[in-house]
């Protein structure tokens, strides 16, 4: 398969690692110096696109490649305001877009897990939750886009809850998002649900980005040739298996 990489900073640079030991090219790869690269003709090289720069560029890269009619898969976080135009964007184009706040097997379980336990909870309204995430800090977004998946699955699931909110004075009907910037962080998210008599707490750490990157080029595979908005869980058959249970 024929991958062109938009955005070859950090994830840039681990993607084309791992498409390139399983079997891909890497066709085009565009960073700011050479934007001028970033056009419909030389898109048209690849099967698919994996973006991943900063949440101010993002949406205009994404409408860029979906008017080339190539699919894309695409990691940025920070930009979840203008999701469902690019949605509306693969669709009006006859291809493909997966966007995830993170490609790893590992958190998309994690996401399942967190759902789960907020469905308990409604019947224990004793535990208060809150979300805590760290990161590195080079990072552009906070909270992650991460913890925000996190905070609406709770938003989903746990009827107490109405709103997420980066403030620390939270209300009871809000989750509070606390967001850490240490050095070198991969990217660490906790779920803590506290009471009077005790804390129930599930984390995920990422070690290093190996995950995020195998996950974008799983995504890639999945979505080159199709046509449609997908998501992880399509990716990683979850849909399926949390059908009717
Ligand atoms: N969904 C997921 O699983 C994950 C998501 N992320 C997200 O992915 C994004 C990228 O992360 P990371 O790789 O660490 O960031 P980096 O800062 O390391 O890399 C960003 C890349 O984007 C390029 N870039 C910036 N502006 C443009 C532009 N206008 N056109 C084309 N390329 C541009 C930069 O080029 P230059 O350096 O030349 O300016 C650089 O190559 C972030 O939003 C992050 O939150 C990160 C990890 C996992
Ligand atoms: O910027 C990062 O590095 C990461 N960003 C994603 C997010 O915002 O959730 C995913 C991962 O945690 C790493």
């Amino acid at each position: 398969m024929n991958i062109a990489l938009v955005g070859y900073g950090k994830m840039g640079k681990a993607i084309e690692r791992i498409a390139q030991e399983r079997g891909h090219d890497i066709v085009l790869k565009i960073a700011t110096a050479n934007r001028h690269e970033f056009t419909a003709e030389n898109l048209q090289r690849a099967d698919v696109v994996i973006e991943f720069t900063n949440p101010e560029v993002a949406k205009e890269n994404v409408e860029i490649c979906l008017k080339a009619g190539v699919p894309v898969v695409c990691g940025s976080t920070g930009w979840n305001e203008g999701l469902s135009h690019a949605e509306y964007t693969a669709v009006e184009n006859k291809t493909a877009f997966l966007w995830a706040s993170n490609f790893s097997v590992g958190v998309n379980l994690f996401f399942e897990l967190n759902k789960q336990l907020a469905r308990l909870m409604n019947d224990h309204g004793e535990y208060n939750v809150n979300v805590e995430e760290t990161h590195h800090t080079q990072k552009k977004d906070a909270p992650s886009g991460t913890a925000i998946t996190i905070a609406e699955g709770i938003l989903d699931h746990l009827e107490r809850k109405t709103r997420w909110t980066k403030e620390t004075e939270e209300k009871p009907e809000d989750i509070a998002i606390v967001a850490h910037r240490i050095e070198n962080i991969p990217g660490t998210h906790v779920v803590k649900y506290t009471s009077d008599i005790d804390d129930i707490e599930i984390t995920h750490t990422a070690h290093n980005r190996e995950g995020f990157a195998k996950g974008a080029v799983l995504a890639a595979e999945f979505v080159a040739g199709k046509q449609g908005v997908f998501t992880m869980k399509d990716v990683l058959g979850l849909n399926r298996m949390f059908e009717g249970k």
